[in-house]
């Protein structure tokens, strides 16, 4: 993957050296997002979430009718939506979407965390041509960054996106917990019935890709007994040690 990030900015002209690639898969409210852009700030990295796409692609489905379901409708759409995202910076994310509905762009950043779109979500993440396009889009987001360094966060990323990235972690945490911390996030919410909703996600997300399991080389982080910021500090601990490492093998 660190090659063909690096061919993508390579080709251009720029000779600008590709993104070191920080890849971070867990599920369903492990603290991926928030744990994983608060590390990104303190690198001086940007911050890819992957899972902000899937989402977006589903409100954007749901707004043009498509069926959720139908692979070649899905897959279709993202031909011709205008997906744009910051990597840096207040997370934003805007959606166009086609013209025959409106050239208008929908600013979905806070509409794709509803829990209609978390409920739905995975039949479009299940679809392997609609994964394939985004991956697509994912690599080339990250190749035309112009950032030192990225980190990339999903559930497929440490081994589909980024196989080849030099730091990968799965980030976890029991259900109870992420069900605890989700339902502290929404006042009022029933906690059994968010971790009700984290099992579904989980059990609908695992039949496509093992983000429980880590693969081969990939650091396991469960943040089940630590805090926020023990969190944060435990993947800046895995980067400054993996950049330890490269630093030590380029001196050999
Ligand atoms: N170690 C931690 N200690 C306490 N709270 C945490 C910790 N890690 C994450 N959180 C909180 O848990 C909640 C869920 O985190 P976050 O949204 O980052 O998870 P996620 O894995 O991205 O979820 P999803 O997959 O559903 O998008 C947030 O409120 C976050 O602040
Ligand atoms: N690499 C990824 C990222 C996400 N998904 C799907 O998107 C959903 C939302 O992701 P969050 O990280 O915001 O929870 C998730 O439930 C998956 O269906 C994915 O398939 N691959």
């Amino acid at each position: 993957m660190e090659d063909a990030v690096n061919d993508a900015v390579n080709t251009d002209g720029s000779g600008a050296a590709a993104p070191i690639l920080v890849a971070i898969d867990g599920p369903a409210g492990s603290g991926k997002s928030s744990v994983s852009r608060a590390a990104a700030e303190q690198l001086g990295f940007g911050i890819l979430d992957t899972g902000a796409a899937y989402r977006a692609l589903a409100w954007a489905a749901l707004e043009s009718d498509i069926d959720l379901d139908d692979e070649v409708l899905v897959a279709e759409l993202i031909e011709s939506w205008g997906y744009v995202t910051t990597l840096v910076g207040e997370p934003a994310i805007e959606v166009v979407l086609p013209a025959a509905i409106g050239v208008k762009g929908h600013d979905v950043t806070d509409a794709i965390r509803d829990p209609a779109i978390s409920g739905q979500v995975s039949r479009v993440s299940k679809h392997p041509a609609v994964r394939d396009r985004l991956n697509e889009m994912f690599r080339r987001i990250v190749a035309e960054s112009e950032l030192p360094g990225v980190v990339i966060e999903g559930r497929d990323i440490t081994t589909v996106v980024a196989p080849d990235a030099p730091v990968r972690i799965l980030m976890t945490a029991s259900p109870e917990v992420r069900a605890a911390r989700r339902a502290g996030e929404m006042p009022g919410a029933d906690h059994g019935q968010v971790l009700a909703d984290i099992i579904a996600r989980d059990a609908k997300d695992v039949l496509v890709v093992d983000f429980m399991n880590p693969a081969p080389g990939v650091t396991l982080i469960d943040t089940s007994e630590l805090d926020f910021g023990q969190s944060v500090q435990a993947v800046i601990d895995v980067v400054q040690s993996a950049q330890s490492t490269a630093a030590e093998e380029s001196e050999k």
